[in-house]
């Protein structure tokens, strides 16, 4: 083949430029080979595959083993400005939150940084929202690239099971990983458990820098799996848990709605206060204290940026007090993530806890009864509702959670059923509003409708 010049890359056949490369990927719905010709038309230079076209497509083509590795490499190699320092957590719960701590510690000690996730692309300029928790590869090393032009050098980014099987971060070599926990979610993507985990493991042992830092959350069943890649890749391991060599816990106490944590740091005695509700915060805060000292942060210097970290909207937050009840909105779409808000919350009910959730469609059904199960046994008072429906039918939704929990309430409709909870508030109640955190919208059927559980809470305490 004569030697080529090509302007760029894409993957989406509908946005491709003329003279760039047209990587076609085997989609979860079609093959991206099928949009050849339309490459073709656009004036794609050439076609990257992982196997040769049926027929004449009109343009060259490489046939490569792993397309979305390849094109994941190519994209890192198109954007060359890149940040200095990048690191990444996986597992089922406390991404999102981790990648914000990382980023504010790094603020906090001068280090100008961004994370990119769920949120979308956040800085201290501000939040740019995204679409995906982890990025096409495209679409992240322009954002990268852009970064780095503005000067920031320190990067944190979450690394979803999707992502990380379907290459999007394998341009990347990260300075130090994270995982915090594996617990049920996307079993409608991933056959089974064990290929959900797999996914994940990857980060350890194809995306970490051989001898960087694996900061390992212990205390999960699923930690010796990722210390086992973290060795065979050379890593330093920083273990937090009870018996950690990074940090082991003594005691947590709760100061008001945050709190007091006393432990060892690699060995030494301290003792810090943290304004955030819920004990798997205090897991998440030092899991980016790892992440952040593995890439330079004085241990002082860290320490004292805990107790002003501020947490990512919606995850287990305090959006409102009514009649002498406190009402939080969390992200909590799976089972572990529900029964972890509700087990959180129970001390601050003096009187009953109301619990208002639902679950998205187009998703994994199983966790369902799941969710059903733990909200009926940790609750008091149950409403269930509609989460994203998606293109199913909301009604069957509902009655696939409601299955599993006798004695719940059933509102389809999400805004009257918060408004229902809160006007049922006593004194010395907590409600918890699940599920959607962050989200502005609900999607039904293919549209997306402006929804904001803050907004929609707001709301139910004014009137
Ligand atoms: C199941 C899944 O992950 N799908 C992602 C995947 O799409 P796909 O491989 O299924 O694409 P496809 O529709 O079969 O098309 C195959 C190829 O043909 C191309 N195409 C298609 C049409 C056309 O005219 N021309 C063309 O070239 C497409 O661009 C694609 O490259 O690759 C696309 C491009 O990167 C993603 O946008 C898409 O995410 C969809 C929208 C999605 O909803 N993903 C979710 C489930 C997801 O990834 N979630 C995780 C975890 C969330 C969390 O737990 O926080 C995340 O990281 O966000
Ligand atoms: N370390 C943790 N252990 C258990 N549950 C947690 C932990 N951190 C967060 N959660 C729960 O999970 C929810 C989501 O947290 P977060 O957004 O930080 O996680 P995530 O892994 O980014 O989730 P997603 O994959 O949905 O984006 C929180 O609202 C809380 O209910
Ligand atoms: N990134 C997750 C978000 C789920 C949020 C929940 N509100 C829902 O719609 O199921 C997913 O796409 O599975
Ligand atoms: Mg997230």
């Amino acid at each position: 083949m004569p030697e080529l010049s090509v302007q760029g890359l894409n993957a989406d056949s509908r946005a491709l430029g003329a003279g760039e490369a047209f990587f076609a990927l085997p989609g979860s719905s079609v093959h991206g080979d099928r949009f050849a010709a339309d490459a073709a038309a656009r004036g794609a230079a050439i076609m990257v595959s992982d196997r040769a076209p049926d027929s004449d497509p009109g343009l060259p083509v490489i046939v490569v083993d792993d397309v979305r590795a390849a094109y994941a490499r190519a994209a890192a190699r198109a954007h060359a400005l890149q940040p200095s320092v990048a690191v990444a957590v996986t597992g089922t719960n406390g991404k999102t939150s981790v990648a914000a701590f990382t980023r504010q510690i790094w603020e906090a000690t001068g280090r100008p940084a961004a994370s990119l996730g769920t949120l979308g692309v956040e800085t201290a300029q501000g939040l740019v929202p995204g679409a995906l928790t982890t990025p096409d590869s495209l679409t992240l090393h322009r954002d990268l690239q852009g970064l780095a032009s503005r000067g920031i050098q320190h990067v944190a980014l979450e690394a979803s099971s999707h992502g990380l099987d379907q290459r999007r971060l394998d341009g990347m070599s990260f300075e130090a990983v994270a995982f915090t926990n594996l617990s049920r979610d996307h079993l409608d993507y991933h056959p089974d458990m064990a290929s959900y985990r797999n996914a994940k493991l990857r980060l350890f042992t194809d995306l970490l820098r051989p001898g960087g830092t694996a900061v390992v959350n212990l205390d999960d069943a699923e930690a010796g799996a990722f210390c086992a890649a973290a060795e065979a890749r050379g890593a330093r391991i920083a273990g937090i848990g009870r018996e950690g060599s990074f940090f082991s816990f003594e005691t947590v106490e709760n100061e008001g709605y945050g709190q007091r944590i006393s432990g060892r740091l690699a060995g030494r005695p301290v003792s810090f206060h943290l304004p955030l509700t819920g004990a798997f915060q205090v897991h998440n805060a030092l899991t980016a204290l790892a992440l952040a000292m593995a890439t330079g942060v004085a241990a002082e210097d860290g320490l004292a940026a805990l107790p002003e970290l501020k947490g990512a909207k919606g995850r287990l937050e305090l959006v409102g007090q009514h009649n002498g009840a406190a009402v939080f909105v969390d992200y909590s779409h799976k089972p572990v993530a529900l029964e972890t808000a509700l087990l959180a919350l129970r001390p601050y009910a003096s009187g009953q806890l109301h619990l208002v959730f639902g679950a998205g469609g187009d998703r994994d059904r199983g966790k369902r009864p799941m969710m059903g199960e733990v909200a009926v046994r940790l609750a008091d008072r149950v409403i269930v509702t509609d989460d994203n429906p998606r293109t199913e039918d909301a009604a069957s939704i509902r009655a696939e959670i409601l299955a599993a929990a006798p004695g719940a309430r059933e509102i389809g409709d999400r805004r009257e059923a918060i408004g229902a909870a809160v006007a049922t508030l006593q004194p010395g109640d907590v409600l918890l509003v699940a599920g959607k955190g962050h989200e502005d919208y609900q999607i039904i059927g293919t549209t997306k409708h402006h929804f904001s559980d803050h907004e929609v809470v707001a709301e139910a305490i004014r009137s």
